[in-house]
C-alpha cells in the first residue's frame, strides 16, 4: 500500500513537472526563428499516408509474390562515411511504398553486393554519377549488414511480462480489435481486463513495458515520433542528439545507485544485472565494448502498425552504428522490415529472433507489424568508435556519462536532454559577439544559431549594455532582470544544455560603457567573440551602409544623417582629425599623410596613448547614430587591449571575416572532425589550417564547449551591393594603407603574443605590400 501511495504522489509530481516543461518548450519553440530543424522527417508523415503504406505493406506480405527476405550478407561494419553524405534537398520522405516489388536494388553500380572488398563498394561520393546523387543518400551496398546470430532467450524471459498488453491504442486505427485483449494466444490473463481498469492497477515491477512502472522505477524518456506511433519501449541507455551526455537508466545499471533514496529494491537492482548479462552476448558478437554503446532500447511495434518510410536525422546519426536484433517476433511472415538507398530499392531484412544486423539509418527504412495481436520487439542499439570520445575531448567537449536514479525527472527538447536537478545551473547569456561592426557579425550569429542548442536572444543586437541600458533602474538586481529578459533566461532554465547570446557589434569600441555594465549584470563572464576584417574594406562597407537610402525607417534612423551628404574622403578626414585632436595619432602627419614609425613605436602601448584613446572614445561615441569612427573601428589592437585588460584571455575568440570566405571547404563533410574509424576516412589534421564557414563555426563551438554541428545555410548575411568609392581613388587608398599597415601588424602581433594564435594566420596580417 505504502509503495502505491508513494508511486501515486510521485506520478502527480512528475505530471506537474511535465506540464511545466511542455509550456516552457512551447515558448522556446516560438522564440526560435526556425522551428523546422527541431522536427524529424518521420514525424511529418501524415496519418493517411501512414495508413496507405500500412495497407500496401500488408498487401505485399499477403500476395502470392510476397516480398522475399534478402539473404544475410555479412559486410562487416558499415563505414560511417556513408552516413555523412548530405541529403538531397528535393527528396520526399513520404513517397508511397507501392513501387516496392523486388528484392534487388536498381542502382547502376557494378559493385558486388556480396563483397565488401569490391572496389565498387569503396566508391566515394564524388564518384557517384549525378543521377545517383539525386537519388541516393547512402551507398547501395552499405544499407544492411548481418553481423551475427545470438541466443536471445535470456532477454525474452526478462521482457515477456506485459509485452502484449494493449496499453497503447493502435495509431493506425482499428483500436477496437485490441480492446478485447489478446485473441491470438489467449494466454495472458491481464489481457482480459479492460484497459481503463488495468491502467489504474499498480504494475508489477517486472513488467518493464508499463509506462507508470518505468516512470517510477526506471526513468521516463520521450521519443516524440515513436510515442506518437504507439511504440512501446524499455529504455536502457539514451543520449541527446549530439552524444554530449550518455545516460544509463536504472534498468541497465548492474549496481544500481539510488541518489533519490526512492523505493528501489533488490528486485529493481536485479533487473539491471540481468539486463546486462542478457545483452552482453550481442556486444560480444559485435566485438564492441559496453562503453561504446550510446543508445540501447527495446522497442515494441504494436500489432497492426506501420512505421512509415523515413530516414533518421540529427548529428548522432553520423557518428553511430545502428544495430537491430529481433527479440520477439511471433510470426516472421507477418513482419516486414525494409531498408535501402531509395524507397523503391528497399530490401526486406531477415527478422528471425537473434539475427544481429546493422542498418544504415540514413537510408530509407520502414517497418510493418501485420500481426493482429502480438507486438514485435526489437533491441535497438547505437554505438560509436572509441575515437569518437578522444575527438570530443580534443574539441573541448568531452562526452559525459551519467547514471540516472529511479524515477528521476529529465527535461527534453527535440535535440537535448537534461536532468531536472540541474535546472537553472547555466548562467545566461553564454556568449556575446562584441563586433567589430561590418566584420561578418550578422552572418556568424546566423550560422551559430543554426545549432539546435543555441537559442536566439529576443533580438540579434540587444544593445542592452549600451543605448538600451535603463539608467532609471535603481538596483543591480533590477538591471540584471531587465537585461536577462532579452535572453529568455527564465524559459531556458530547465534546459542547461541550451545556450543563448547576442551580437551587438558596437560593444567592441564602446568598451568604457559596456565593460562595467557587463561585469555588473553578467558576473559569470560570458564567452566573448570578436570578428575583424581588413580595415579599409570594413570602412568602405561602413560608409556604404550608413549612406544607403535603403532600409526600414528604424534602420535609417539608427544609422544617422551625419554622413549623408559627405564623400567617403570627407568622412575619413573627419575621423582622423578627431583622433589627431584627441592625441591618438601623434605619429600621423596630416599634410603628407604619412606615419613616423619612430614616433609610432615609442607611443604605442604607453600611458599617453591610453589617455588619448580614452579621450577619443568617451567624447566621440554618440548613442543615437552609427555615423562615427570610420577609422577608429578598424584599429583593432586599441579596442581589444581594453577588453583584454578586463577579462581573462581564455574568454576571447578572435576571428577574421576572411576566414569565412573560403569557397573550398564550406561543406560540412570536409571540415567536420572524422571519427568514422574508416581506414580512408581522412582524419583531422591539426597542423593544417582550414577556412570557410564550417571551419569558422567549428572554432566557435570549441570556444563555447558545444558539440560541433553541420551548418546548413552558409549564405552571407547582411551583404550589400555597392560601388567601392576607392576603386578609382588610388590616392586615398594608398594613404589609408599607410595608415593601417602598422596598426594591422600591431594587432597581428598582439593576437600571437596574447592569445597564442598561429603565426601562419596572424603574421603579416592584411599587409599591403610596398
Ligand atoms: N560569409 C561571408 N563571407 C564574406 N563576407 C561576409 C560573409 N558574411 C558576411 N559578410 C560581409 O560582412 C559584412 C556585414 O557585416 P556585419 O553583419 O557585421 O555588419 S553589421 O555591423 O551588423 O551591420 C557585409 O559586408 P559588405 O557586403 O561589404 O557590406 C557582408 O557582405
Amino acid at each position: 500500500m505504502r509503495r502505491g501511495a508513494e508511486n501515486q504522489s510521485k506520478r502527480q509530481q512528475q505530471q506537474q513537472q511535465q506540464q511545466q516543461q511542455q509550456q516552457q518548450q512551447q515558448h522556446l519553440k516560438t522564440s526560435r526563428r526556425s522551428t523546422t530543424t527541431t522536427f524529424s522527417s518521420m514525424g511529418a508523415t501524415p496519418p493517411d499516408e501512414i495508413a496507405k503504406q500500412h495497407a500496401e505493406a500488408c498487401a505485399l506480405l499477403q500476395s502470392s509474390h510476397s516480398m522475399k527476405v534478402a539473404a544475410r550478407v555479412d559486410r562487416g561494419e558499415i563505414p560511417l562515411r556513408w552516413k555523412n553524405i548530405p541529403t538531397p534537398k528535393t527528396k520526399s520522405t513520404t513517397t508511397s511504398a507501392a513501387t516496392t516489388k523486388t528484392t534487388t536494388t536498381t542502382t547502376t553500380t557494378n559493385a558486388n553486393p556480396n563483397s565488401p572488398h569490391d572496389a565498387g563498394a569503396k566508391m566515394k561520393q564524388d564518384e557517384l554519377s549525378e543521377d545517383m546523387c539525386n537519388n541516393l543518400t547512402v551507398h547501395p551496398d552499405y544499407c544492411i549488414s548481418s553481423r551475427g546470430q545470438v541466443d536471445v532467450t535470456p532477454l525474452v524471459k526478462l521482457i515477456t511480462e506485459g509485452v502484449h498488453d494493449p496499453v497503447v491504442e493502435n495509431v493506425n486505427g482499428d483500436a477496437s480489435k485490441k480492446k478485447n485483449g489478446n485473441k491470438e494466444n489467449g494466454k495472458s490473463k491481464t489481457n482480459n481486463i479492460p484497459s481503463a481498469q488495468r491502467k489504474t492497477m499498480i504494475p508489477p515491477l517486472t513488467n518493464l513495458w508499463n509506462e507508470e512502472n518505468a516512470a517510477v522505477n526506471n526513468v521516463s524518456i520521450t521519443r516524440p515520433s515513436h510515442d506518437a506511433w504507439g511504440i512501446k519501449k524499455i529504455v536502457l541507455i539514451f543520449c541527446d542528439d549530439f552524444l554530449h551526455t550518455i545516460y544509463t537508466l536504472p534498468w541497465y545499471q548492474p549496481h544500481l545507485v539510488d541518489n533519490n533514496n526512492n523505493n528501489s529494491n533488490n528486485e529493481n537492482t536485479a533487473i539491471g544485472k540481468n539486463m546486462h548479462a542478457a545483452i552482453q552476448p550481442i556486444l560480444d558478437t559485435l566485438h564492441i565494448q559496453q562503453s561504446q554503446v550510446v543508445r540501447c532500447i527495446l522497442a515494441g511495434l504494436p500489432p497492426g502498425t506501420t512505421i512509415p518510410v523515413h530516414h533518421d536525422t540529427g548529428e548522432w546519426v553520423k557518428h553511430t552504428h545502428r544495430i537491430h536484433v529481433p527479440i520477439i517476433v511471433n510470426d516472421t511472415n507477418k513482419v516486414l522490415f525494409r531498408c535501402g538507398p531509395t524507397v523503391s530499392s528497399m530490401e526486406r531484412v531477415d527478422c528471425t529472433p537473434g539475427h544481429v544486423f546493422e542498418m544504415n539509418n540514413r537510408a530509407k527504412h520502414a517497418a510493418t507489424n501485420a500481426c493482429d495481436t502480438y507486438y514485435r520487439v526489437h533491441l535497438i542499439l547505437d554505438y560509436v568508435h572509441p575515437s569518437f570520445f578522444t575527438n570530443r575531448q580534443s574539441q573541448n567537449c568531452p562526452v559525459q556519462r551519467v547514471n540516472l536514479s529511479p524515477g528521476e525527472i529529465i527535461t527534453q527538447t527535440r535535440r537535448s536532454i537534461d536532468r531536472a536537478m540541474n535546472a537553472g545551473q547555466r548562467n545566461h547569456p553564454s556568449f556575446l559577439i562584441l563586433g567589430a561592426q561590418k566584420c561578418g557579425t550578422t552572418s556568424l550569429y546566423e550560422y551559430m544559431t543554426q545549432h539546435p542548442w543555441i537559442v536566439r536572444a529576443k533580438r540579434r543586437e540587444t544593445h542592452c549594455l549600451d543605448w538600451r541600458w535603463d539608467t532609471t533602474l535603481q538596483s543591480t538586481q533590477e538591471r540584471q532582470h531587465t537585461c536577462l529578459e532579452y535572453y529568455h533566461a527564465d524559459s531556458m532554465n530547465p534546459y542547461p544544455s541550451l545556450r543563448t547570446g547576442d551580437s551587438t557589434p558596437s560593444y567592441l569600441l564602446d568598451y568604457y560603457r559596456v565593460i562595467p555594465r557587463l561585469k555588473e549584470v553578467f558576473p559569470h563572464n560570458p564567452q566573448l567573440i570578436i570578428m575583424v576584417r581588413e580595415p579599409i574594406a570594413r570602412a568602405v562597407s561602413h560608409y556604404a551602409m550608413v549612406t544607403s537610402p535603403n532600409g526600414t525607417p528604424a534602420q535609417l534612423a539608427a544609422r544617422g544623417n551625419e554622413w549623408r551628404n559627405k564623400s567617403l574622403e570627407e568622412v575619413l578626414e573627419m575621423d582622423i582629425r578627431n583622433m589627431k585632436e584627441d592625441g591618438v595619432l601623434p605619429y600621423w602627419d596630416m599634410d603628407s599623410k604619412t606615419i613616423n614609425m619612430e614616433v609610432f613605436n615609442h607611443f604605442i602601448n604607453t600611458r599617453e596613448e591610453d589617455t588619448a584613446w580614452e579621450r577619443y572614445v568617451t567624447t566621440r561615441i554618440p548613442l543615437n547614430t552609427g555615423s562615427y569612427s570610420i577609422l577608429a573601428r578598424g584599429m583593432y589592437a586599441l579596442q581589444c587591449r581594453q577588453w583584454f585588460r578586463s577579462f581573462d584571455r581564455t574568454k576571447f575568440l578572435v576571428m577574421k571575416l576572411e576566414e569565412l570566405e573560403s569557397t573550398s571547404s564550406n561543406s560540412a563533410s570536409s571540415t567536420l572532425t572524422d571519427d568514422t574509424g574508416d581506414d580512408d576516412g581522412g582524419g583531422n589534421n591539426n597542423s593544417s589550417i582550414t577556412t570557410g564557414v564550417q571551419a569558422a563555426v567549428n572554432k566557435v563551438m570549441v570556444h563555447l564547449g558545444l558539440p560541433q554541428f553541420e551548418v546548413h545555410d552558409t549564405e552571407k548575411k547582411n551583404a550589400r551591393e555597392y560601388t567601392d568609392p576607392l576603386e578609382r581613388n588610388v590616392e586615398v587608398r594608398t594613404w589609408l594603407q599607410r595608415f593601417f599597415a602598422p596598426h594591422n601588424a600591431r594587432f597581428g602581433k598582439m593576437m600571437m603574443e596574447e592569445l597564442g594564435y598561429d603565426e601562419r594566420e596572424w603574421m603579416d596580417l592584411w599587409s599591403y605590400g610596398e
